[in-house]
């Protein structure tokens, strides 16, 4: 079977990059995004193209090729769904916050409501993928629904996990390390993984695109974020040691990183890791093995969530007791929100829970970030419910210039990576700050030994005294 159609329900972080990707690489298929939220869709359909509602380096370029042409962004959903012959299921799956498996299992009532619309509308058949992020054996629940339709339609499901990584979208859809396609082992799902294999066999070599049974690939997306997550919290974890010894995180990182068993990626010490996957991951894979009762199983990656939390409380705990133990009414200033480099999400970034600590503790900060915008920041912590929205708003302000968010400032806290922190005018800002200045540098991207030479007082994440 060709797929000539494909539908893509949810219009976000990965439906929208995902999609563009798609639709550039096979100008022979015609690809509609669709989502319930009218002015997301305005958005990716707008002219110009810095308001898309997803910042990724070089997406403008891919969706200026293909929209219009054969990628299309609707709101009419029951439409794109009857034409297509594929249908990928991207809405999100964020942690429960109510009844059973509340604050740890994925929530999974966005994709419940789309098979149901999918199983209502549909007239022909349909292959449906899962792109979202599910809990192992989600695929056997969509099935049933799908199949009690009663309507003569037949549904093949089929297990697609994104690996992309935010910031690097494009890049990594282009040249994926791999594709991931599960699917049923009978004929039919067999031909179901041919026809999803196919699509990406349009740029993607064919040795990349791996096959598997559904189980396996959905439980190879949660296992790749719990590994992931894994190395960033125990590295952040030997960074609190080497405080303690004087021994650099980034030296040990490299040291142990030239070791080609463990490899060098994915061990760059932080403030702690956010992002809207690896904590909403690891909470699902503990949650579910909780229900298997294997317990032992589920204690051990909760500690990966437990060191990540103790990352961002020690980054803030240092700024108190470094500030002679107060920071009541001290300006401190934030350079980046964004959970990390090169992006405008701030989901579950560790931005938030510092500041909410600092403002805990009376703090009065100032928050500049390239891309992330004032109402996003107020959401962030007014979803966090711990002060009233007018305090939060008067103990935190955003600035669109970083020296105006510096000057007066008793600190500086560097919360996200983005490269144009490296290229401040830093004797410039130590000169209208307050003395002693301080810097925070929660990532470790910041020349300490230049800082120093200005005046400043430096802490940075992992770097132990050398005295
Ligand atoms: N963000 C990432 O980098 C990333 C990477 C890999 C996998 N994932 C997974 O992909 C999934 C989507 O993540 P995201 O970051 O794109 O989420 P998102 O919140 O940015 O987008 C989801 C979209 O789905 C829409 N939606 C929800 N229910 C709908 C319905 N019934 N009909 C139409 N639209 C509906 C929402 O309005 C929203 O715009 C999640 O399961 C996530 O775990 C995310
Ligand atoms: O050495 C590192 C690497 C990452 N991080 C932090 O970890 C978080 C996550 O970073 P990253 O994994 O690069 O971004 P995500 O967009 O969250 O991507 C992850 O989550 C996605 C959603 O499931 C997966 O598709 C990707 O493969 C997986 O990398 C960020 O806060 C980073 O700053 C570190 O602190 N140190």
């Amino acid at each position: 079977m060709k797929v000539k159609n494909i539908c893509c329900i949810g219009a976000g972080y990965v439906g929208g990059p995902t999609m563009a990707v798609i639709a550039q690489k096979c100008p022979h298929i015609k690809v509609t995004v669709v989502d319930v939220n009218s002015s997301r869709i305005s958005a990716w359909n707008d002219e110009n193209l810095d308001k898309l509602p997803v910042f990724e380096p070089g997406l403008d370029a891919v969706v200026s090729e293909a929209r219009g042409r054969n990628l299309f962004f609707s709101t009419d959903v029951d439409q794109a769904i009857d034409e297509a012959d594929m249908i990928f299921i991207s809405v999100n799956t964020p942690t429960k916050t109510y009844g059973k498996g509340k604050g740890m299992a994925a929530d999974l009532k966005y994709i419940e409501l789309c098979a149901r619309q999918i199983a209502s509308v549909s007239k022909s058949n349909k292959i449906v993928v899962e792109k979202s992020t599910l809990p192992v054996r989600t695929a056997s629940a969509i099935k049933n629904i799908l199949d009690n339709t009663g309507n003569g339609v037949e549904f093949q499901i089929l297990s697609n996990p994104e690996f992309l990584a935010e910031g690097t979208a494009v890049e990594d859809l282009f040249a994926p390390d791999r594709v991931l396609i599960g699917g049923d082992t009978s004929a039919k799902g067999q031909e179901a993984i041919q026809a999803l294999v196919d699509v990406y066999a349009n740029w993607v070599p064919k040795e990349r695109i791996l096959t598997t049974n559904v189980w396996s690939s959905e439980l190879s997306k949660l296992t790749a974020n719990a590994f992931l997550a894994q190395r960033v919290s125990s590295i952040n974890s030997m960074s609190a040691l080497c405080e303690k010894t004087g021994a650099d995180v980034n030296e040990v990182a490299k040291a142990i990183g030239l070791d080609s068993r463990i490899g060098s990626k994915f061990l760059k010490s932080s403030v702690g890791f956010g992002g809207s996957c690896f904590q909403k991951d690891i909470l699902n894979l503990v949650y579910i093995a909780k229900t298997y009762g294997l317990n032992e199983v589920a204690d051990y990656w909760e500690q990966v969530i437990i060191i990540n939390d103790y990352q961002k409380n020690r980054f803030s705990n240092n700024i108190v007791s470094t500030l002679y133990n107060t920071v009541s009414g001290k300006k401190i200033t934030f350079l980046g929100w964004a959970f990390k480099k090169d992006t405008n999400d701030t989901r579950e970034s560790a931005a938030i829970q510092v500041a909410d600590n600092l403002l805990n503790e009376q703090a009065q900060i100032e928050v500049y970030d390239p891309k992330v915008i004032e109402e996003r920041i107020y959401a962030d912590l007014d979803y966090l419910n711990t002060r009233s929205e007018d305090e939060n708003r008067s103990l935190l302000k955003v600035k669109k210039d970083p020296y105006e968010a510096c000057k007066d400032s008793h600190a500086i806290a560097i919360l996200t990576e983005w490269d144009e922190f490296k290229t401040y005018d830093w004797q410039r800002i130590y000169d209208n700050m307050l003395k002693p200045a301080f810097v925070f540098d929660g990532r470790g991207i910041l020349d300490t030994k230049a800082l120093e030479n200005i005046g400043f007082v430096c802490y940075s994440i992992g770097k132990g005294s050398n005295k």
